[in-house]
């Protein structure tokens, strides 16, 4: 019997959960339906993998696409295409900075609708939690929002109120009931907002002074506090893009005796120091602040440890005019969601050689699973027919040229990287390749598994 399949990626190295194996993968009907040393049999498509290696494709668990409402600094149509060029084949975006925020179930809507008609590729969507809408949290659960997100200190955004300790409490004790994680942005209210000021009433606005201003103290007290909240409640808990090696060993701490939490970090803690900000500029201004080289390090080692769950971007560009300024006071947010794969395989498996399948867990795999996304995240039978296909020795330079977020900025402008994403598959459809967008949106709405 001569089978026939819609597609079969031929002779590439398949990055797998138990390790990196040469072999074939075939998809029908959008999903992963065999993988072998040779599958025989045909099938409409036909992909030479030869000399590639073959990822399940990033999901980005942390993206602020800015659509619907502030589409002049990012959307979802630029967004989505920019992951995809990087290897993306799914994303969660944030409740901010859209506008209006997703904080209840007729914003959630709106936002669908935008992603239905524009999203290159699969998209899940965070419920915002704040002091204005606990009351709306089981409508925002029925829309199937993947998780909730809440700042404890001012999230630059009026409308997104950061939620005090009553509302991180009583809105836990909500979330547990739902089964659904909360996310939250951890940096002390009252410290980063004093001494922010007093840096203002000084004219003190340099780099310098906005590091000081949001010491890691911040991120560490912070970090505690919610820790403590999760534990009383049995809320499930994610720190957000964590930047210190004391808050990782807080969150390692707390799971060792039991309480549900794990903690995201970002490309940029990993890959930039203080002193690439210092250079760079406003382009690398992000909260938490982008701290020292001896905090990198250990940084390092606790991602070696499995003790970080998951990679993300954190992408949350702006109109470029609002980094045009003093330091302390132009927009904070880095665009990076095209770059993480590559950064990814060039600082942690070239140069700290972190394994591949390792890559493939933090950028892909445990995200589904911390978010209960079901057949995604894996290349393995009965799982959705998602790649990216990676050049793992071709080296480039990145241009602002080649990007394709709204505004052609990013600090990595100028770097170069050591692999390359040469073309990233959809449920079986080929959405980008060889530097070009190549599919029209066909992005499903992605919801947990509860
Ligand atoms: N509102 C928003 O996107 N804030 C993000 N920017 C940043 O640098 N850190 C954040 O949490
Ligand atoms: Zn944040
Ligand atoms: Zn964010």
């Amino acid at each position: 019997m001569n089978k026939r399949y819609d597609v079969i990626i031929r002779n590439g190295f398949l990055v797998c959960p138990d390790g990196v194996k040469k072999a074939d993968v075939a998809v029908c009907d959008e999903k992963i339906v065999e993988i072998a040393t040779e599958i025989s049999g045909s099938a409409k498509t036909i992909i030479d993998a030869a000399g590639k290696h073959v990822f399940s494709g990033v999901t980005d668990g942390h993206v602020h696409f800015n659509d619907p409402g502030r589409t002049e600094w990012e959307t979802i149509t630029t967004g989505s295409s920019a992951l995809a060029a990087g290897g993306g084949i799914a994303y969660f975006d944030m409740p901010l900075n859209c506008s209006p925020c997703t904080l209840d179930a007729k914003n959630f809507k709106a936002k669908l609708a935008v992603a239905q008609k524009d999203s290159l590729i699969d998209y899940g969507f965070w419920g915002g939690f704040t002091p204005k809408n606990l009351e709306n949290f089981e409508e925002l659960a029925e829309c199937g929002v993947i998780g909730f997100k809440a700042f404890s200190c001012f999230s630059g955004i009026d409308e997104f109120e950061r939620a005090d300790d009553y509302t991180a409490l009583v809105g836990m004790e909500k979330l547990a009931k739902l089964g659904l994680p909360l996310m939250v942005h951890c940096e002390n209210a009252e410290m980063t907002r004093d001494l922010t000021s007093l840096a203002l009433a000084n004219n003190k606005t340099t780099v310098r002074d906005y590091f000081a201003a949001r010491p890691p103290i911040t991120e560490i007290e912070n970090v505690s506090r919610m820790i403590s909240f999760a534990e009383e409640t049995g809320c499930k808990l994610i720190i957000a893009h964590i930047s210190t090696a004391k808050a990782v060993e807080l969150v390692t701490q707390a799971r060792s005796r039991g309480v549900d939490v794990c903690c995201e970090t970002i490309g940029h803690y990993l890959i930039l120091t203080d002193d690439d900000v210092e250079r760079l500029g406003t382009v690398a201004k992000c909260s938490p602040p982008i701290r020292d080289t001896q905090n990198q390090v250990k940084m390092w080692a606790k991602l070696l440890n499995d003790e970080i769950a998951f990679i993300s971007s954190d992408h949350s560009p702006c109109d470029p005019k609002l980094k045009d300024g003093e330091f302390l006071k132009v927009w904070g947010g880095i665009s990076a969601c095209q770059t993480t794969l590559p950064a990814m395989l060039t600082h942690a498996y070239h140069a700290r050689k972190v394994s591949l399948e390792g890559i493939a867990r933090l950028t892909s795999q445990n995200v589904n699973e911390i978010f209960r996304i079901q057949g995604k995240g894996k290349i393995a039978v009965g799982y959705d027919g998602d790649f990216a296909l990676v050049d793992l020795d071709k080296k480039f330079t990145l241009q602002a040229e080649d990007l394709f977020y709204k505004h052609k900025v990013s600090p990595y402008v100028g770097d170069s990287f050591c692999g390359t994403v040469t073309q990233t598959i959809l449920r079986g459809t080929t959405v980008f390749k060889d530097g070009k967008i190549v599919s029209k949106p066909i992005g499903k709405h992605l919801r947990p598994n509860l």
